[in-house]
């Protein structure tokens, strides 16, 4: 499996000041204050922190999902903001692959169906598509349910779905915003242990983002978020650095 197609010498992804401002009504909300962040080609990054504190926006930053209001984000070296749409777009798809907290799964398409769409929207054929989903269904253990619509799987199960979705056109970068958000405990370890196990195996890079301070036990590089900013407690990118987990949470 070929996963990580961007292998240059800059970072896999890089937000230099980046800042993001909303507005409700009259009332400005600065939900980003001028991040920097660096996400190296097969890094397994945990963004952690409370309610509100700007995880999602900075997901969605990372993702190119959306723009920050000042600063630059960078792909492989490459200003995002310099590409027309289109390029953007493109450079997305084939860089990054996103899991939601909600599943994001088409109701009326079986599992192996949802898993073959990225890639024929992409333009494989339903052959390469279909041998394809029916890997990565299989590494994520649910070879026996690919004919299964997404209201016949468990919570846990759907999420499998959604991250063999993610990784059906080798991204570089997966995404994953509270993707054990509406799981119980023992289903949102196994989801954290699956994509730790595909980061070892096929040195796939993982973002993704929590409230719950349980789930980073295993996760060596943990940006936390506080009020828009990176918090002190954030551990950087160092082989081997394992921490200790704090007693509360954020
Ligand atoms: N589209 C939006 N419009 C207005 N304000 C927004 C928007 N998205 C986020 N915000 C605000 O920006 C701040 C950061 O929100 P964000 O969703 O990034 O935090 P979070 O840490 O992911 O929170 P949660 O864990 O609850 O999802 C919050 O104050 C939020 O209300």
């Amino acid at each position: 499996m070929n996963t990580v197609t961007l292998i240059g010498m800059a970072p896999l992804v890089e937000l230099r000041r980046a800042t993001k401002h909303y507005q409700i009504g009259e009332k400005p909300v600065i939900a980003l204050k001028g991040i920097d962040i660096s996400i190296q080609a097969r890094e397994f990054v945990a963004i952690w922190g409370p309610s509100g504190s700007g995880k999602s926006t900075l997901c969605n930053l990372i993702g190119m999902l959306d723009s920050p209001t000042s600063g630059n984000v960078l792909i492989d070296g490459q200003e995002v903001d310099d590409l027309s749409d289109n390029a953007r777009s493109e450079l997305r798809n084939r860089t990054i692959g996103f899991v939601f907290q909600n599943f994001n799964l088409i109701p009326v398409l079986s599992a192996l169906e949802n898993v073959m769409l990225p890639l024929q929207i992409a333009g494989a054929s339903s052959a390469v598509a279909r041998e394809r989903a029916l890997e990565r269904l299989t590494e994520v253990g649910l070879e026996k349910h690919v004919a299964h619509r997404p209201a016949k799987l468990s919570g846990g199960q759907q999420q499998r779905v959604a991250i063999a979705r993610a990784l059906v056109t080798d991204p570089a970068l997966v995404i994953a915003d509270e993707p054990t958000a509406n799981l119980d405990s023992g289903n949102a370890r196994r989801i954290i242990e699956l994509m730790l196990d595909i980061n070892a195996s096929h040195g796939t890079a993982f973002v993704f983002s929590t409230h719950d301070q349980r789930l980073l036990e295993s996760v060596k590089r943990r940006v936390l978020m506080q009020d828009g900013e990176i918090g002190s407690d954030s551990q950087p990118a160092r082989p081997g650095t394992q921490t200790r987990i704090a007693g509360s949470r954020p």
